[in-house]
């Protein structure tokens, strides 16, 4: 698909330090830059002050580091346990050829088995192996409302599952887990509302039929010895899971194994190391809840080196609009006089643009040849 968009920044850019730097909440310090852990369970109640609560905790995340965890979210620990479970299936038990019958090179929109050498983000060779897919009418439990289109506007399924013979039960265990966290999702998305002071329903009607990528991730632990004495912005010398991005939907739902990873862009310029929380999700601002509150929100970059001896899965859950809606700057957002920073954009189209990008050249998913080259 022709690209329309230009707000992709290149790879080359991706990896500047004046790009990194440019994103980063310069208001703050590292001693102020927290993950807070919000207890999310009183805003399951009735009572809309409870909820308010919650969504001003939510608030304060979203305005400095841009990263919090969630707990007591709904979710059990059984269900968090199937969606790791089916991971560690996926890429532990299927061969090389049954992945590569699920190739991405085969979806336009890169769904089925990424393997590590066909995209990178910001141009490092990268470890992770990935499984990528997305919304489905019956993995929402709402069952949607029948208007769901792929990124591209397209009618049809897209989604590359594994043959049921070759990985029983699998889909059946991603599906309970994508239901479940779609639902989640949606009600965060009302205290994000809150906490945008509007009302809480404000974003409903854009999620009857909601665009949500999830993606199985497998990080090997490294073939060189963990150095954790490197400097933590020595990025060149280490091996990186996944390069330094920012999300680019809503926001983001990650669980992962108990191996840490995660690391995230301080306001120095180093790397926090995220800890392991049990059954807590954390969750992180993406580019659509920056533009629409004209960067207040802070859509952070992160990244993922495995510096232990253990695999390390994650399961992130990138929840976005129905994708033929447009996400435009709220005028709740803007100062008397302030202009927006970014303009409007469809949503579909924003992050079809992003993910071609992670490709070689840019040129997209489809076809052959597109591996990335080592650098
Ligand atoms: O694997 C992780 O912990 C994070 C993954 C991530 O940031 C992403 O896929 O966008
Ligand atoms: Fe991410």
């Amino acid at each position: 698909m022709a690209s329309t968009i230009t707000d992709s920044v290149t790879k080359q850019e991706a990896r500047s330090t004046a790009y990194l730097q440019s994103r980063l909440n310069t208001t703050l310090t590292d001693d102020t830059f927290t993950i807070p852990i919000i207890d999310i369970s009183l805003s399951f109640s009735d009572s809309l002050s409870s909820k308010q609560d919650v969504a001003s905790q939510i608030r304060n995340a979203c305005t400095t580091s841009g990263f919090f965890y969630i707990a007591n979210h709904g979710i059990p620990s059984s269900t968090l346990g199937t969606i790791l479970h089916q991971a560690e299936r996926f890429f532990g038990e299927l061969s090389r050829e049954q992945k590569e019958k699920l190739h991405i090179k085969t979806s336009k929109y890169g769904y089925g088995w990424e393997p590590s050498e066909y995209t990178s983000i910001a141009g490092d060779v990268e470890t992770k192996e990935g499984f990528n897919f997305g919304y489905e009418e019956e993995l929402d439990k709402s069952g949607g409302d029948g208007g769901y289109r792929n990124l591209d506007g397209s009618v049809g399924k897209a989604n590359q599952w594994p043959k049921e013979e070759d990985l029983p039960g699998f889909k059946k265990g991603v599906g309970e887990y994508y239901g479940a966290v779609l639902d989640l999702a949606r009600h965060l998305f009302k205290l994000f509302a809150l906490s945008l002071n509007l009302p809480e329903n404000h974003f409903d009607h854009m999620t009857t039929h909601p665009g949500g990528i999830a993606r199985l991730l497998y990080y090997p632990a490294p073939k060189s010895a963990p150095q954790p004495s490197k400097t933590p912005s020595s990025a060149e010398e280490e091996e990186i899971g996944l390069g330094a991005h920012s999300d680019y939907e809503c926001f983001t739902l990650l669980l992962s194994s108990s191996t840490p990873g995660l690391e995230i862009l301080k306001p120095s310029g180093k790397w926090h190391r995220v800890s392991y929380i049990p059954d807590a999700f954390i969750v992180n601002v993406a580019d659509f809840l920056m533009r629409w509150t004209n960067g207040v929100y802070k859509s952070t970059i992160h990244r993922v080196v495995n510096r232990s001896n253990e695999v390390r899965y994650s399961v992130p859950f990138f929840f976005s609009i129905n994708y033929e809606e447009v996400v435009e700057t709220l005028p709740t957002c803007l100062q008397e006089g302030e202009e927006p920073k970014y303009r409007p954009i469809g949503a579909g189209e924003y992050i079809l643009e992003r993910l071609n990008a992670t490709t070689k050249d840019g040129a997209g998913f489809y076809g052959n040849g597109n591996a990335i080259e080592s650098t």
